[in-house]
């Protein structure tokens, strides 16, 4: 079961690296930019093996070599550790 975080210090590291606090709502997103849309595929693709891995889903979008996504935790209904795992995660298959 998801942990919701206790403090924002986790979200610091991400803040640095592209992410934000969406702020309509307890969430993170980050707009990943690709070569192509083979390569945004790629990391879709990968991304979702590790968020099947750790029955943890994110909310996310596609056009071309974009991908936008947004990170929460349904269950507890806010931010969680599984939310600073997938992102940091996600930030590695990038190449970033
Ligand atoms: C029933 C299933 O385990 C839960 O709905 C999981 C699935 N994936 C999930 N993904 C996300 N982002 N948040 C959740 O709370 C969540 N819960």
């Amino acid at each position: 079961m998801a942990e919701k975080l206790q403090d924002d210090a986790p979200l610091a590291e991400l803040f640095d690296t592209g992410w934000s606090k969406d702020d309509s709502r307890e969430a993170i997103a980050k707009t990943f930019k690709f070569k192509n849309f083979i390569e945004a595929f790629g990391f879709m693709t990968r991304a979702a093996m590790w968020a099947e891995k750790w029955n943890h889903h994110p909310e996310w979008f596609n056009v071309y070599n974009r991908v936008d996504v947004t990170l929460t935790t349904h269950d507890v209904d806010g931010l969680s550790d599984l939310d600073v795992k997938l992102a940091r995660k996600m930030n590695a298959l990038a190449g970033e």
